[in-house]
């Protein structure tokens, strides 16, 4: 079946979303949606609002104005418990990993919200506490199959080289079983290979999961390759929005963008 088919309604709706800190507006007046099953890009050069929006949308930020809406329920504000409830996760452009802790372990926190018993029972494996953590040990060994990172479980993260940290964290975030992921620049920092292999797993999670995805990215080669449509933001207004070849042919975005070694 084509990308095309696959995807779906709208999932996600935000409208007239606008944000300042004190004097700074990050976001004017801001709409777009995402379609079920698609990845969807925001890009846009330094401070354009790209985490903010991110923020906006698992709670982080609330806005001052606009409205959210998520597989149908609408909301003024979102808060970050919320959307982990209704399947939204996220990775961070920072990792927010345990560098001490093992793989597996820093992959077991992202079942944290599905965890039925109480954290004594757990540490004791008491009954139904040990029945469920064999059932979550086994959902996070496939998902450290899936991102070929066997060979790792038991290492360290803080060890591990910069790409295969940044592996783990999506790892962390696929453990929710999301419905939608949302990834704060995915592949920066990484070289060339790293980069393949993280469009890789993207496309991967997307084609066999089905997770809807929105990414941040300033590598503009690697969004217009994945995405199937790219929202541009620039000093926290939305310049563009379309599919890549739409966006990447709009004079507003090459502006933007001239001159910025992106
Ligand atoms: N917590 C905050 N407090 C004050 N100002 C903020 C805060 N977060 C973001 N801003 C400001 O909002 C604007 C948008 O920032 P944001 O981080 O969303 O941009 P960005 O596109 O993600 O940038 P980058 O690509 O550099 O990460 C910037 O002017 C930034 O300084």
């Amino acid at each position: 079946m084509s990308r095309e088919k696959r995807i779906g309604d709208v999932v996600l709706d935000l409208q007239h979303i606008s944000l300042a800190f004190g004097g700074v507006k990050a976001l004017t007046d801001i709409s777009f949606n995402v379609r079920e099953h698609e990845i969807r890009a925001i890009i846009g050069p330094n401070g354009a609002g790209k985490s903010s929006m991110l923020n906006v949308i698992n709670g982080v930020y609330t806005p001052q104005q606009g409205s959210i809406e998520f597989q149908g329920a609408s909301f003024s504000k979102m808060n970050p418990r919320r959307a982990a409830e209704m399947g939204i996760a996220r990775t961070f452009q920072n990792l927010a990993l345990f560098k001490g802790m093992s793989v597996l372990d820093n992959i077991m926190t992202g079942r944290n919200l599905r965890m039925k018993s109480g954290i004594l029972a757990q540490a004791f494996r008491l009954g139904p506490a040990e029945r469920e953590e064999t059932a979550h040990r086994e959902v996070v060994e496939n998902i450290i199959d899936f991102l070929e990172i066997q060979a790792f479980r038991k290492t360290p993260v803080g060890r591990l080289p910069y790409g295969l940290q940044k592996r783990v964290d999506l790892g962390r975030a696929l453990a929710m079983e999301p419905r939608m992921l949302l990834l704060d620049e995915p592949m920066a920092g990484m070289n060339v290979e790293e980069k393949q292999d993280m469009c890789r797993f993207i496309l991967d999670v997307n084609d066999e999961f089905g997770t809807t995805i929105v990414l941040i990215e300033h590598d503009m080669g690697v969004v217009m390759d994945i995405s199937d449509r790219v929202v541009v933001l620039d000093y926290g207004k939305k310049i563009g929005d379309g599919e890549p070849d739409h966006v990447r042919n709009n004079e507003d975005v090459i502006r933007a963008y001239l001159g910025v070694s992106h």
